[in-house]
């Protein structure tokens, strides 16, 4: 079988996770969030269970030999051929681990530019009852992401695969630009 993946990719709050939810209904696609599978790790009682709390408290990158372990587990166990890779690569390890480990790049990556203040506005009101939805653990996200996670953008950019969306518009209105950009052949009939 042939796997194929799309990254889903932006700064903490963009709305990455909502679009997404929408692209598995529409386009038939399996969602793996890095950060559900690493927060479902945790729950787990596995024995990195608590490393990994205390990296997302503090807003930082998990080992990148970790989280593409739950990816590709994830992966096996859903059997489709179809992924929609949220959260992930968050550094250029990430990317460039998971890329030896699987052999495989994304078809393409869509990108939720999003200015901080929206975000910061989205993330102190999503009430999902997350340890790291405070305005202290915020910001070390933030500056994570651009240190760290906008070289991934470049990287890909240079590849010409990024496709970048304006997400600071309503909900409906991104997931317009998302529609176009998968098409209307890979529509679930
Ligand atoms: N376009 C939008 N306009 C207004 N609110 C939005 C929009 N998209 C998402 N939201 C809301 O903003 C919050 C964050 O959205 P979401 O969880 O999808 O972001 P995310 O990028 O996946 O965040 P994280 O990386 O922190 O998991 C949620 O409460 C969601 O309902
Ligand atoms: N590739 C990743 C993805 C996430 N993390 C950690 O999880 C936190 C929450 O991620 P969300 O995508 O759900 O916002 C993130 O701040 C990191 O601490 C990671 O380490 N590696």
């Amino acid at each position: 079988m042939v796997i194929k993946y799309v990254i889903s990719y932006g700064g903490p709050g963009s709305g990455k996770g909502t679009q997404c939810a929408n692209i598995v209904q529409h386009f038939g696609y399996t969602h793996l969030s890095a950060g559900d599978l690493l927060r479902a790790e945790i729950k787990s009682g596995s024995e990195n269970g608590t490393m990994i709390q205390n990296m997302i408290k503090e807003g930082k990158i998990v080992p990148s030999e970790v989280t593409i372990k739950l990816l590709q587990r994830a992966m096996q166990e859903d059997g489709n051929d179809k992924f929609l890779i949220d959260g992930f690569p968050r550094n250029e390890e990430n990317r460039a681990a998971f890329e030896k480990v699987t052999g495989m790049e994304p078809a393409f990556v869509l990108f939720f530019d999003c200015p901080e203040e929206e975000m910061e506005k989205r993330l102190l009101s999503r009430n999902q009852g997350r340890e790291d939805d405070n305005i202290e653990t915020i910001r070390k996200r933030f500056k994570v992401f651009l240190e760290s996670s906008l070289p991934v953008i470049n990287h890909y950019d240079a590849k010409g695969k990024v496709r970048k969306i304006d997400a600071a518009r309503p909900i409906e209105e991104v997931f317009e630009s998302v529609k176009a950009i998968f098409g209307p052949k890979n529509e679930k009939s």
